[in-house]
């Protein structure tokens, strides 16, 4: 395989008479974190749902790894299930499983819940759960649909973080869905905004991290997004 762990060209996916994505490229390299924006249904979900073999294209090519794992919105746990079984779950019964388990969940933070039910932990701890299950199977593609945009502030700053942190030492490919540009500039190598189903933008961010949103490259290149997505800030449009 070479160094593109997603590779997309020509991908279509229609919806009855609307092309939802329509002849779209892209690659993202091993290692590589992209964050795709883009206003409510332009098509993000459907482009991960595509890459996560969710959902089948009506044409183009698509080639993902074969090890591609998923953290949606709501942590999705099986109630039934203790935290450990959950980030374990469809995977060999065993001590080995039940070692890496345990270490995905220490790198969350989360070691000492290994026997709590998911009904007894907060918000945010229960999509801690969800990232430790995503990684524990070593992903080559982590695909990410706004997996924090049900957390309160606070909450969403610390688990940015933590995701940023796990895929500097676990270097999967990363698709993150965003509606928010300023998570997407503090997280991404890479941003692209879709629009009338392709990228219209495609762009390296050449910040130094961690980035701060005070920095004026970082204002610039948020005002520069937004007005790609068709959202005019209060600066461009004062005379
Ligand atoms: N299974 C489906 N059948 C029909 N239309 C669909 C289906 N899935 C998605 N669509 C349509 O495709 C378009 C893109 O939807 P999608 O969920 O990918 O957008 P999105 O960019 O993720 O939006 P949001 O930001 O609001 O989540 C929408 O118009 C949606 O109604």
């Amino acid at each position: 395989m070479n160094a593109a762990a997603v590779h997309l060209r020509g991908l279509e996916r229609r919806f009855g008479d609307r092309a939802v994505l329509d002849s779209l490229d892209l690659d993202i390299r091993r290692g590589e974190f992209f964050a795709l924006l883009g206003a409510s249904g332009s098509g993000k979900t459907t482009l991960l749902r595509l890459l996560a073999g969710l959902d089948r294209p009506d044409g183009g090519t698509v080639l993902v790894p074969q090890v591609r794992t998923v953290v949606f919105q709501e942590p999705r746990l099986v109630p039934s299930k203790r935290v450990l079984a959950n980030v374990t779950v469809g995977m060999p019964r065993g001590s080995a499983t039940r070692r890496t388990g345990l270490d995905a969940l220490t790198e969350v933070g989360l070691a000492d819940h290994t026997d709590a039910w998911p009904a007894t932990l907060s918000g945010g701890e229960a999509q801690r759960v969800a990232l430790a299950r995503a990684l524990v199977r070593e992903p080559e593609l982590l695909l990410l649909d706004e997996p924090f945009a049900a957390l309160d502030a606070l909450t969403r700053l610390r688990m940015q973080d933590l995701v940023e942190r796990l895929c500097r030492v676990h270097r999967p490919a990363v698709l993150l869905v965003t509606h928010d540009v300023d998570e997407a500039i503090r997280l991404a190598d890479r941003i692209g905004v879709l629009r009338e189903g392709r990228l219209i933008t495609d762009e390296r961010v050449g910040l130094d991290r961690p980035r701060d949103p005070a920095d004026p490259a970082f204002a610039a290149l948020r005002s520069r997004l937004l007005a790609d997505l068709g959202v005019h800030t209060l600066e461009e449009t004062s005379p």
